[in-house]
């Protein structure tokens, strides 16, 4: 596994967010996770990405425990993650923007301009390359959270519910993105509840619900689990 976590535990005060979950990512899959809000599931990606300790249980990444390192030893490590509230420099350009990744990984600009340049090729943002990332339109700073994040040249990539109010077409485009990066053997890590790109995307998916992992398996397994439907999937299944 390219990333393996075990027994992750994390209290906010008295609430227990995450109860001793494992689950880990083979290099080159894409794994989902879903859930009711508040199953916990951003909880995990915080603790994986290094952006909160967790009170219990390890991370391990290409099999070095990495628990508790901080982003930034992440980051250095592969990680690059997209967040659901998505972050650009709204006053910097979108150019600019790709541009941080390949610059903090210490390539000379001429070097770094090109990672970027490519990072927004492949998210179809090339020609907004001299643009206000503040001017983008919602599903165009989607495409620059994946530019930015592909810039760093991750081995592994999360993902924080990146199609919520994309239109279909507007997701099935990063569908298709996330596809051809897994065949070229990028790990990615999600988070979905859009479960008809879950279903068409994952390679396994983990369903979350109250802190714990109540199902894994592929998605011909998750969709003929009752209970996963019973609790979870019921109306979303059907879309
Ligand atoms: N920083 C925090 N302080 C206190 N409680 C928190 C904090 N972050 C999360 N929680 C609580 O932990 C639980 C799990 O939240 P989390 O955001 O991980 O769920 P989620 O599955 O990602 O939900 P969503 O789909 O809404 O993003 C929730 O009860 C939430 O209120």
């Amino acid at each position: 596994m390219l990333l393996a976590v075990h027994g992750l535990t994390k209290w906010f005060g008295s609430v227990k967010a995450v109860r001793g979950i494992d689950f880990g990512v083979a290099k080159g899959e894409i794994v989902a996770h879903v859930g009711p809000n508040g199953a916990g599931k951003t909880t995990c990606f915080n603790i994986v990405a290094g952006a909160m300790r967790p009170s219990a249980g390890t991370v391990r990444l290409d099999g070095i425990d990495v628990t508790n390192q901080p982003p930034e030893e992440m980051a250095a490590r592969g990680l690059a993650r997209t967040f659901q509230i998505m972050r650009p420099m709204a006053g910097m350009t979108v150019l600019e923007n790709a541009l941080i990744g390949p610059l903090a990984r210490g390539l000379a600009m001429a070097d770094a301009r090109g990672e970027a340049y490519r990072a927004l090729e492949r998210a179809g943002l090339e020609d907004k390359a001299e643009s206000p990332a503040g001017l983008l339109t919602l599903p165009e700073r989607k495409m620059l959270e994946l530019a930015r994040a592909l810039s760093t040249a991750p081995r592994l990539l999360l993902l924080d519910e990146v199609m919520a109010s994309l239109r279909p077409a507007e997701a099935d485009r990063i569908v298709a993105l996330l596809q051809d990066l897994r065949a070229e053997g990028l790990t990615i890590l999600l988070i979905e509840h859009v479960m008809r790109v879950v279903m068409s995307l994952a390679d396994r998916i983990v369903v979350m619900h109250h802190g714990e992992k109540i199902a894994e398996g592929t998605p011909a397994d998750i969709a003929a689990n009752r209970t996963v439907i019973d609790n979870y999937l019921g109306r979303r299944g059907a879309q």
